[in-house]
């Protein structure tokens, strides 16, 4: 027992040099030694734990103790020595002080520590009476003294001994304390360490939240600007939207009203239509009556001017009385008898109309335009020109370029008619074919070249037509003006004496008309002769004689037939010649028959003008009564 506090304090502090003092030095030595290793122990444990013991458990305390080092302070050995460490030694250890013996006292090599003791008069520990010195040679008192001492020794050492035993009690609670704060602090530090690491992803969180804030903050402030200007632009549509949805209330209520308005124009267009339709029918009525009043069969005559390079040739003496009569003169080289004088032969015809050397062929088709209104109302139409080689019929049936025929005139008002008439319902159908009668036989001028043979055929509707004909379809005047050139240019020519290319045959160009006005339920078909004849000169006047002669027997069917069409024969002579035979639908009864008899200005030409005006006028007379064309629907022709 006495062994085990120097075997603890030799663990706690190093050897130090130790003053010896007789044979109680070693007791002294170990005495001092414990108060001092208390004094130390409960200067350092209780200071580390006092704060933990009363503090709270709460993690910030924490935090702050593992911030503070967790090591205790090994004793100061230096201090050990220091009476003044004394105040802080716990009571019992101050009390076994207090009883040291004098003589111990005296013993230390420090004398000052002890005067200190015995004069402060504040100290807590008890006086030692004073005893006086017994002599030298007082052996028993000196006995009794030391005696004294010894008991007092022998007592303070038990004292000490009890006193070791509750340090070291002490001590062993306060290593097991050490040691349980020690593993404390292990798991603090632990604790710690998982805190920082914690608190250093917490902090690398929070820089990147701070990041992706600053990246949030910078996007919601484009956001933001953006929203302005789209809240702004939204403000703007809003009030363009409000102002528009008053304009549309306005324009609806227009609407409406103009919707009413259409309601009221389509009713009055329905009886502005039924109107039309009414005033068409009596149009169409009036203006057929006026060409039956004209006549079925009308004859124009047309005197063509000389051309420059025939100033050489005597011109016949031609007065135009009125616009419809003619007076031809003619110097008869006999004398009379009585007077001694030469008599002038005059001759004086009357036609539907006669146009000068001067006319246009504008003024010329004027009249002519008529009968193409008629052609669209659903009348065959037969337009001819007669006459002697030369004397103007293909000029004025199909023209030169810069000043168009007939034909080719008939054909725009025909398409204009239609343009027009298509705005009132009808819908019209447009075909031609182009043909010439030479020597008695059908050629296809579109195809001439063609080894077909041409037969005239008529159907029970009492309809002409031409077998293995190419009849093509037209969508505008110039599709058929194409067509003309082309029909032109193939037609049979040769020169004669009269004229450089003279026509040797009759060209007939066919137009085919088919109208329907579904809403008026009207469809009908009519046709458009344009026939440009041969020359009619006799044939003493002509080379080829043979031509002359079919030439000649065609053109005299012709006259035959509008004589027996005259005389209201019974037998009428139309097969007689191909060109009576074709044009029979045209030149009968249910037809508009337009001739134009062209004449020579020049006085060797006398007889033959004469020969056709006689013709003429006696195709002037034929009366005709004709009909249109049977329509599906009719109300009232
Ligand atoms: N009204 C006119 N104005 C000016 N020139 C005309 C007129 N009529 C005819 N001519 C000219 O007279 C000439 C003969 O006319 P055209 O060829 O038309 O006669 P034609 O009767 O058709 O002859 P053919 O029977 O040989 O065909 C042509 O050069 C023509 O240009």
């Amino acid at each position: 027992m006495e062994n085990k506090p120097k075997t603890l304090l030799s663990k706690l502090r190093p050897p130090t040099k130790l003053i010896s003092v007789g044979s109680s030095s070693n007791i002294l030595r170990d005495r001092t030694q414990k108060n001092e290793v208390t004094s130390t122990l409960s200067r350092a444990i209780p200071a580390r734990l006092a704060p933990m013991s009363r503090r709270s458990k709460s993690f910030s305390d924490l935090r702050t103790l593992c911030n503070k080092p967790l090591s205790f302070d090994r004793p100061n050995l230096r201090t050990l020595t220091k009476p003044a460490v004394k105040k802080e030694l716990p009571k019992s250890i101050t009390n076994a002080t207090v009883r040291k013996p004098i003589g111990i006292q005296q013993a230390t090599t420090s004398k000052q520590p002890i005067k200190r003791a015995a004069n402060d008069k504040n100290s807590d520990e008890p006086k030692i009476k004073k005893v006086s010195k017994p002599a030298p040679y007082d052996y028993k008192a000196r006995f009794n003294l030391l005696n004294e001492k010894y008991t007092l020794l022998i007592q303070n050492s038990k004292d000490s001994k009890g006193t070791l035993s509750t340090a070291l009690t002490e001590l062993e609670e306060y290593k097991t304390k050490y040691e349980s704060t020690n593993n404390l602090a292990v798991n603090l530090q632990q604790a710690k360490n998982l805190l920082t690491k914690r608190a250093e992803e917490a902090e690398n969180d929070l820089k990147k939240l701070k990041e992706e804030h600053e990246k949030v903050s910078r996007e919601f402030k484009t956001l933001r600007e953006k929203y302005d200007i789209i809240d702004k632009e939204h403000t703007e549509i809003m009030v363009k939207y409000e102002k528009e949805g008053r304009e549309l209330k306005v324009y609806k209520s227009n609407l409406e009203t103009a919707n009413e308005n259409i309601c009221n124009l389509e009713n009055s267009v329905q009886t502005f239509k039924q109107d039309l339709l009414a005033s068409e029918q009596t149009r169409r009525y009036l203006h057929n009556k006026i060409q039956d009043l004209k006549g079925n069969i009308r004859v124009f005559c047309r005197v063509r001017p000389p051309k420059d390079s025939e100033d050489d040739r005597m011109i016949t003496n031609m007065t135009f009385i009125d616009e419809s009569t003619l007076e031809i003169k003619k110097q008869k080289e006999s004398i009379s008898a009585i007077t001694g004088k030469c008599a002038d032969l005059k001759q004086e015809f009357n036609f539907d109309k006669v146009f000068p050397p001067e006319s246009s062929q504008e003024e010329v088709f004027e009249d002519l335009s008529q009968l193409v209104q008629s052609a669209l109302d659903g009348y065959n139409i037969c337009v001819f020109a007669y006459g002697q080689t030369g004397s103007g019929k293909t000029y004025t049936m199909q023209g030169v370029p810069g000043d168009l025929g007939m034909i080719p005139r008939c054909v725009d008002l025909l398409f204009k008619h239609i343009q027009k008439l298509e705005k009132s319902g009808w819908v019209y159908k447009v075909e031609a074919s182009f043909l010439e009668i030479y020597n008695e036989t059908i050629r296809d001028l579109l195809d001439p070249n063609s080894k077909e043979t041409h037969d005239i055929k008529y159907n029970n509707a009492k309809e002409a037509s031409v077998t293995n004909l190419k009849i093509e379809p037209i969508n505008g005047s110039s599709d058929l003006k194409a067509l003309m050139l082309e029909a032109q240019n193939n037609r049979a020519v040769a020169s004669t004496d009269y004229n450089e290319h003279s026509s040797r045959s009759h060209a007939v160009t066919k137009i085919y008309l088919e109208g329907c006005n579904e809403e008026q339920k009207y469809i009908f078909k009519a046709s458009l002769n344009l026939v440009d004849l041969a020359g009619s000169e006799s044939a003493k006047t002509s080379d080829r004689i043979n031509e002359t002669k079919n030439i000649n027997k065609s053109l005299s069917t012709l006259g035959n037939v509008m004589l027996a069409l005259h005389n209201k024969d019974g037998h009428i002579p139309y097969r007689n010649s191909k060109l009576t035979y074709l044009l029979q639908s045209s030149l009968g009864g249910n037809s508009k028959t337009l001739m134009f008899v062209n004449i020579s200005p020049f006085e060797d030409c006398y007889n033959e003008t004469v020969n056709s005006l006689r013709f003429a006028g006696k195709v002037k007379e034929v009366k005709t009564g004709s009909k249109r064309n049977k329509m599906k629907k009719d109300r009232d022709m």
